[in-house]
């Protein structure tokens, strides 16, 4: 048994703590210890009496779980959250979405968007998220000064962007990103072209190349919806994986958002090719855009990891809430109510999380060694009694709301129920003055 510094920096007492490794484990009588950021011991409660702790925390109707991971997201969005519901993807995008960001985006924008989302996704026991936004600097700087943990996927399209003129300035500022954050424990970057239908084969290809030299990943929306792929067809006689396939952009390090058009030899090229898949139920679901057909993945061997998406689609960041879309719209697409469980939900918001974004060597699970990125749920709730089986309760009745605790390499970012060191007053009058100007169609962007 490895030994344990004389003192430690936290010592946690839970009534339940579920490590998601190894699968389906529910620990009772335990303690999780921490220091200098890391999980250093995980042990029975009888075994803690004479540990010397600066903190101890007695979390006793709680459940330890690993930091949540948002696979895929668009943070700062939170800024355009209901400003268009109740749409079909394209429309959604190129009546709404795309004009409103053509004519209010800019970096201030996109820092408090990504505050806000940041104070929602901790509050909901979210510790790591991938974000793919315009001016990704802005949102890695905001990310540090919150200190959660960020991949930032800069966007690459064909066209001009906010923050770029074009794909090779968006390139040349994403690489600059990576080596400035190269040595930021709590930040990594991705490749983020955008989707099949706003990236040249050229702009692929040149990704492509990069992502391979730099050893990064690639986080892209694939296989959103079926006119997607119909389109794709009809305009090229190939389905937008196959494509990808032929330009050489299938592998373990590509992140591939919604997948909910799957048929057999897409699974083949999924699983041969060890792609990460990103499943976000309720955007899929809200923009009426399909069902993911999760089970028939995991069958497959495929990894797949659970997102949000953004707060515009969503339309919130409550992974608590998407695990138990996820379980549920498995089950009904599925036919099955055994499919995706709640240990295999569970699973799915956490590890499955980690491996996508190639973090699982540090995340994803509470194992010795690993960065202690921790979110404590309070299961005391007269809804939630009696409790036979923590996870199931966890899965089937709880939402953001009962989050307590969370912490981020051993810091503490949640407790009891209030952000630690975020004042989100400031934050949210200055998001609603925003808002009540671009209800009103104001011109002016200052
Ligand atoms: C290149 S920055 C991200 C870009 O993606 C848009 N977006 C948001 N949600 C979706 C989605 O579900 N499918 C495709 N594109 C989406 C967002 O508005 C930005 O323009
Ligand atoms: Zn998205």
């Amino acid at each position: 048994m490895t030994t344990l510094p004389d003192e430690l920096d936290l010592l946690l007492l839970p009534r339940w703590i579920v490590p998601v490794v190894p699968r389906g484990l529910v620990l009772e009588q335990h303690a999780l210890a921490v220091h200098q950021g890391r999980i250093v011991a995980l042990l029975p409660v009888e075994q803690t009496a004479d540990l010397k702790v600066r903190e101890r925390r007695d979390l006793p109707d709680h459940l330890l779980i690993p930091g949540l991971v948002n696979a895929h997201g668009h943070a700062a969005m939170s800024l355009f959250r209901g400003l268009a519901d109740d749409l079909p993807l394209m429309t959604w995008l190129t009546d709404h979405i795309w004009p409103a960001e053509g004519r209010w985006v800019n970096a201030d924008f996109v820092r408090l968007g990504t505050q806000l989302a940041i104070a929602e996704m901790l509050r909901g026991g979210t510790t790591c998220f991938s974000d793919m936004y315009f001016y990704p600097d802005v949102a890695a700087a905001a990310a540090t000064e919150a200190g959660i943990r960020a991949q930032l996927a800069f966007p690459v399209i064909d066209n001009p962007i906010p923050g770029a003129r074009d794909s090779a300035e968006a390139i040349a500022k994403g690489l600059k990103l990576h080596d400035e954050t190269r040595h930021n424990p709590l930040i990594s970057v991705a490749f983020g072209p955008h989707a099949p239908y706003t990236v040249s084969d050229e702009t692929l290809t040149r990704v492509r190349t990069l992502a391979d030299e730099l050893d990064l990943p690639i986080h892209m929306h694939i296989h959103e919806t079926a006119f997607e792929v119909d389109e794709a067809v009809r305009l090229s006689g190939q389905r937008p994986l196959q494509r990808l396939q032929q330009l050489g952009l299938l592998s373990p390090r590509l992140q591939a958002v919604h997948v909910t058009q799957v048929n057999d030899d897409d699974l083949k090229l999924l699983s041969d090719y060890g792609v990460q898949v990103i499943h976000c139920p309720e955007s899929n679901m809200k923009l009426a855009s399909g069902a993911m057909p999760v089970q028939q993945l995991l069958d497959a061997k495929v990894n797949v990891a659970l997102g949000t998406d953004g707060a515009a689609s969503n339309n919130d960041l409550d992974m608590l809430g998407e695990m138990r879309s996820a379980a549920l719209l498995a089950k009904l697409t599925a036919g099955d109510p055994t499919a995706l469980d709640a240990h295999a939900a569970l699973h799915m918001a956490t590890l499955a999380g980690a491996q996508a974004l190639g973090l699982s060597d540090e995340i994803g699970s509470l194992e010795v060694g690993k960065a202690a990125d921790l979110a404590a749920i309070d299961l005391s709730a007269l809804a939630q009694q009696p409790v036979y089986q923590p996870v199931s309760q966890l899965l089937y009745t709880c939402n953001a709301a009962q989050v307590s605790d969370v912490w981020v390499a051993g810091r503490p970012k949640l407790r009891a129920g209030k952000l630690c060191s975020v004042d989100t007053g400031p934050m949210l009058q200055q998001a609603n003055e925003l808002a009540t100007r671009i209800r009103k169609g104001d011109t002016h962007e200052s």
